[in-house]
C-alpha cells in the first residue's frame, strides 16, 4: 500500500510508523515543515504527486485541558482548516480511502452510560474543549457526506478515547493527564517533593488508551477497511478515576509521598467512556492493560530525560 500519513511527528503518527505492520508499505510522512497542511494547493500538489492509495490523518493542533481551554481559536481554526484541506485535497486527487481521527471529545458531556457512535450531536458539548470538538465533529462528518455522495470514495473516522505513550507530550503546558502525572511525580520523587497536587477532586473519569494499541488499530482498519464502520469508537472498554491514574502511575514509578485537590483546577467532563460494541464485533481489542502501558511509557520518558 501507498499511505499518506499526516501527523508523523506526532504521538500517534509515530506510533503508527514504528509499528512491525508497516512492513512492506511505501508511507509518505512530511512534516510540518515541509508541508503545511493549511496550504492546500501545495497539499493537493503533493497527493496528485504521490498518488497514495491510503491517506490516514492524524495531523492537528492537539493539547490538553489547559491548552484548550488557553486557545479555543486555534483548536477550532487550525483542526477545521488542517481537516477540511486534507479530505477535500485527497478527494480532489482522486484518493478513494481516508482514515481519519476524531476523538472522544466529539461526544456531548453529561452521559453517564458508555458513548456511542450515533450520539454524535445529540446534545451539548463540553466547554473546555468545544473548539477542538467542533472541528473533529465537522472533519468525521465531512468524511460521511463524501462517502454517502460517491460510493467509489470511502471516508471514515475511528473514535479514539484519550491516548497516551511512547512519543507523548510531557510539557504541563500542552500535556493530556498521563503525562502530565508521569512529569509531576517522576519529578517529586527525584527532589523528595512529599506532596503532589491533583486538579479538581479526582472523580472525574477518564478512559486512556495506550498508543501502541490505537497503531495496531489503525493497522487493522487499513487491512480490512471495508469492513471497518464509518464512525467506530476505539478504546479500553473501562475506565478510572483520576485518583486512581495518579495512584496507579505512583506504583509504577515508586513514589510514597501523599496527594492534595487543587479545586481551583478545572476538571472537564465528568466521565467520557466510549462504547467498544463495534470494535469488538469488528474484531479489535486493545491489549495493554494500564499498568502496562504506564510501565512503557515511563521507560520512553526516561529515555528521553537522557537525551
Ligand atoms: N492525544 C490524545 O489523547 C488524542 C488524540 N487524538 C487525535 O489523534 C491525532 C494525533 O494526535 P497526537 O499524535 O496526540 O498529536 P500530536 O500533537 O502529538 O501530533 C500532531 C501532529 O500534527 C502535526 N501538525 C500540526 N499542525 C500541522 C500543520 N499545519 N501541517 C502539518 N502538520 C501539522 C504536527 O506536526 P509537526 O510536529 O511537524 O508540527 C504533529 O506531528 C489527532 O487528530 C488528535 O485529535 C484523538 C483522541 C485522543
Ligand atoms: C483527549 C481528549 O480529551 C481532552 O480533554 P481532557 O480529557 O479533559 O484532557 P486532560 O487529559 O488534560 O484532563 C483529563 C482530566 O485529568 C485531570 N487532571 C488531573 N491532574 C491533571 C494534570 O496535572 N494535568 C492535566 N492535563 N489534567 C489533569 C483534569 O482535571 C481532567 O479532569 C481534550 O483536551 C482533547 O485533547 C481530547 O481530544
Amino acid at each position: 500500500m501507498r499511505i499518506f500519513l499526516t501527523g508523523g511527528a506526532g504521538m500517534v503518527g509515530r506510533n503508527f510508523l514504528e509499528s512491525p505492520l508497516n512492513e512492506g508499505h511505501e508511507i509518505f510522512a512530511p512534516s510540518s515543515a515541509e508541508l503545511d497542511l493549511r496550504d492546500y494547493d501545495a497539499l493537493h500538489q503533493y497527493l496528485q504527486k504521490t498518488c497514495p492509495d491510503y491517506v490516514v490523518h492524524c495531523a492537528g493542533k492537539v493539547g490538553g485541558i489547559n491548552a484548550n481551554i488557553r486557545e479555543p481559536v486555534g483548536f477550532l481554526v487550525e483542526n477545521l482548516d488542517i481537516g477540511r484541506n486534507v479530505i477535500m485535497a485527497s478527494k480532489n486527487a482522486g484518493v478513494k480511502r481516508l482514515l481519519n481521527l476524531g476523538s472522544s471529545c466529539m461526544y456531548p458531556r453529561n452521559y453517564s452510560s458508555p458513548l456511542r457512535e450515533e450520539m454524535i450531536l445529540s446534545g451539548e458539548l463540553e466547554p473546555t474543549n468545544e473548539g477542538y470538538a467542533l472541528a473533529k465533529i465537522v472533519a468525521a462528518r465531512l468524511c460521511d457526506y463524501i462517502s454517502r455522495e460517491d460510493e467509489a470514495f470511502q471516508y471514515k473516522t475511528l473514535v479514539p478515547c484519550n491516548i497516551y505513550g511512547r512519543h507523548d507530550k510531557f510539557d504541563p503546558k500542552n500535556s493530556h493527564m498521563v503525562p502530565a502525572i508521569i512529569h509531576k511525580l517522576h519529578l517529586a520523587k527525584q527532589n523528595n517533593i512529599s506532596e503532589v497536587d491533583i486538579w479538581g477532586d479526582g472523580h472525574a473519569r477518564r478512559e486512556f488508551l495506550y498508543a501502541g494499541d490505537l497503531s495496531d488499530c489503525m493497522w487493522r482498519a487499513l487491512v480490512d477497511f471495508e469492513h471497518m464502520p464509518q464512525v467506530m469508537n476505539v478504546g479500553l472498554g473501562m475506565d478510572y478515576s483520576v485518583n486512581e491514574y495518579y495512584e496507579k502511575v505512583a506504583e509504577v514509578i515508586g513514589y510514597t509521598g501523599h496527594f492534595t485537590h487543587d479545586l481551583s483546577k478545572p476538571v472537564g467532563m465528568k466521565q467520557k467512556l466510549v462504547d467498544v460494541t463495534k470494535s469488538s464485533t469488528w474484531g479489535w481489542q486493545a491489549a495493554t492493560s494500564l499498568q502496562e502501558g504506564i510501565a512503557l511509557t515511563y521507560d520512553f520518558y526516561l529515555e528521553k530525560e537522557k537525551l
